[in-house]
C-alpha cells in the first residue's frame, strides 16, 4: 500500500482493548469459577489464538455481539488438548501459557508461527524448571515448538536477570498451582497487569518495589471487566499527531498504568503537546483520554528503567525522532532483538532507506533528527509494529512510503489501515 504525506490530521479514534489485558482476561477467566465477560475485548490474531487454546483445553468461550463470555472451569479444571497447542504469533501466549501448563495434571505441546519458533524460552524454561517444571524444546534445545509435562510444582524465589513481564506472569501462573510461597524480582518494573488482575480476581498476590509474591491456595472467581484502549496502539496515534503541524487527535479510553506510559513521558520530554484528560479506574487499571497536537520536537536520550515502559513503542518513536531537532539515543534496548523481528536490525535498516541519518548500537540506536523524512519503499519483516510504525513515517514524510505488508497489523490493531485510509481519503 502506498502511503501518501498528510499534512495535518484532526480525528476522534476509539483506541482497540489493550493485548496484554485481552490475554490476560481469557487466561484468568478460564481457570476462574463462575462466568467473566471481558468487554472491549481485543480481537487481534493474537488474543483470538490465546481463545483458540483455551477451547482446546475444554474451556467454553463465546463471542457476543459486545463482549466475549468465558465459562470459568476453575484452577483444576482444565482437559487434556486433544492437539498441539498453537499460539500463531503471540509470545505473550506462549509464554504465559507455559507457566500454566506446568502446574497441571497432563501433558500437552504448545508451539507458534515461524517468528515464535525463534524466539528464546530459556528465559521461562529456566526458572519453570526450578520450580520442578518439566520442560523441553522438541525440535531444538529451548525453543518452541515445546514438550509440558505437568507436575507438582514448587514455590521458588527467583531474581529475573531481564525485566519482562511475560516471565514475571509465567511464573506467578505456575505459582498458583506451586506448594508454598513465589517470589519473583525483575531488574525494573515491568507491566504488572497480572498482579492487578489476578488480585481483583481473589489471588494471594502482593507487590512489594520491585518484586512480587504469591501465594497459592486462593479461589479465583470469574467477573466483567472492560477491557481498557491499549497505549501501544495509541502510540501511533500521538506520534503522528506530534509530527504533523496543525493536528488535533483525541483517543479515547486509553489505559494510562503508569508501567505502560513510557512513551507519554518521553513524547512530552521530547516537546509534545499531549494532555490526558477524564483520568479514572476500573478494576485496578488507570484509563483516561489523551490529546495530541502538531508539536515542535526535540531529540532526547532513552534508556534504564523507561525501556520496559515503553518497549513497544520503540518502533514509532524512532519515527518520532526523526522529525526531532538534535539527536535522540535510544539504549538498554537489546530485548528489541528477540521480538516478532529483531526490531533494532529492521528499524535502522528500513529507516534508512527513507532518508533517516540513523546509527545501529548493540542496545539501540541513534537518531539524528530534524530532517524530516524523505520517503521510499519500505520491508515491514511481517512485525506488525514495524509495518504500523513505518506508515506512520509515510504520513508525515515528504514524498510517501510503500509499505509491503499489511496484514500483519491485525496481530494487534485489526482496523488500524482503515484509520489511515479514512485520513488519507479525507485530508483534513
Ligand atoms: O506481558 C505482556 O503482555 C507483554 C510483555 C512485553 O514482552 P516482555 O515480557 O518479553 O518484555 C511486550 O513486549 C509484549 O508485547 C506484551
Ligand atoms: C512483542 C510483542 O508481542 P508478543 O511478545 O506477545 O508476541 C508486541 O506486540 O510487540
Amino acid at each position: 500500500m502506498f502511503i501518501k504525506p498528510l499534512h495535518r490530521v484532526k480525528e476522534v479514534i476509539d483506541i482497540p482493548g489493550d493485548k496484554s489485558i485481552s490475554h490476560r482476561g481469557i487466561i484468568f477467566s478460564a481457570i476462574a469459577q463462575g462466568e467473566s465477560q471481558l468487554y472491549n475485548f481485543l480481537t487481534g490474531e493474537d488474543c483470538l489464538r490465546t481463545i483458540d487454546c483455551f477451547q482446546k483445553l475444554g474451556v467454553s468461550i463465546k463471542m457476543e455481539k459486545d463482549f466475549v463470555k468465558i465459562r470459568g472451569v476453575g484452577l483444576r479444571g482444565l482437559k487434556v488438548p486433544e492437539e498441539r497447542l498453537d499460539v500463531g504469533n503471540s509470545g505473550t501466549t506462549i509464554r504465559l501459557m507455559s507457566g500454566l501448563l506446568s502446574g497441571q495434571n497432563f501433558d500437552c505441546e504448545i508451539t507458534g508461527d515461524a517468528s515464535i519458533q525463534r524466539r528464546p524460552m530459556d528465559r521461562i524454561i529456566l526458572p519453570l524448571k526450578q520450580m520442578g517444571a518439566s520442560i523441553e524444546g522438541i525440535e531444538a534445545e529451548n525453543l518452541a515448538p515445546l514438550r509440558i509435562k505437568g507436575k507438582m510444582l514448587q514455590g521458588i524465589s527467583y531474581d529475573s536477570p531481564i525485566a519482562s513481564a511475560q516471565v514475571k506472569s509465567a511464573i506467578l501462573l505456575a505459582g498458583l498451582y506451586a506448594q508454598g510461597e513465589t517470589r519473583i524480582r525483575e531488574p525494573y518494573l515491568s507491566r504488572n497487569h497480572t498482579e492487578i488482575m489476578l488480585k481483583d480476581m481473589g489471588a494471594d498476590i502482593r507487590e512489594e518495589g520491585l518484586q512480587v509474591i504469591c501465594r497459592p491456595g486462593n479461589v479465583l472467581y470469574g467477573k466483567e471487566r472492560r477491557v481498557p484502549g491499549d497505549i501501544s496502539s495509541a502510540a501511533f496515534f500521538l506520534v503522528l499527531g506530534a509530527i504533523l503541524g496543525d493536528s488535533d487527535i483525541l483517543l479515547r479510553n486509553v489505559g494510562i498504568n503508569p508501567t505502560r506510559t513510557g512513551s507519554l513521558d518521553v513524547l512530552m520530554e521530547m516537546g509534545g503537546q499531549i494532555r490526558i484528560l477524564n483520568v479514572r479506574e476500573e478494576c485496578g487499571e488507570r484509563i483516561g483520554d489523551i490529546r495530541v497536537k502538531g508539536s515542535t520536537l526535540k531529540g532526547i536520550e532513552i534508556g534504564g528503567a523507561l525501556i520496559p515502559r515503553l518497549i513497544d513503542e520503540i518502533p514509532v518513536l524512532a519515527v518520532a525522532a526523526a522529525f526531532a531537532e538534535g539527536t535522540t539515543v535510544i539504549k538498554d534496548a537489546q530485548e528489541l532483538k528477540v521480538k516478532e523481528s529483531n526490531r533494532i536490525d529492521a528499524l535502522v535498516t528500513e529507516l534508512k532507506k527513507i532518508g533517516v541519518d540513523i546509527e545501529q548500537k548493540e542496545d539501540g540506536m541513534v537518531i539524528r533528527g530534524g530532517k524530516g523524512i524523505k520517503g521510499g519503499k519500505i520491508n515491514s519483516y511481517g512485525d506488525h509494529r514495524i509495518a504500523m510504525a513505518m506508515t506512520i513515517a509515510g504520513l508525515g514524510s515528504e514524498e510517501g512510503v510503500e509499505v509491503d505488508t499489511l496484514e500483519c497489523a491485525a496481530v494487534s490493531f485489526p482496523y488500524f489501515y482503515d484509520i489511515i485510509e479514512r485520513m488519507m481519503n479525507h485530508e483534513q
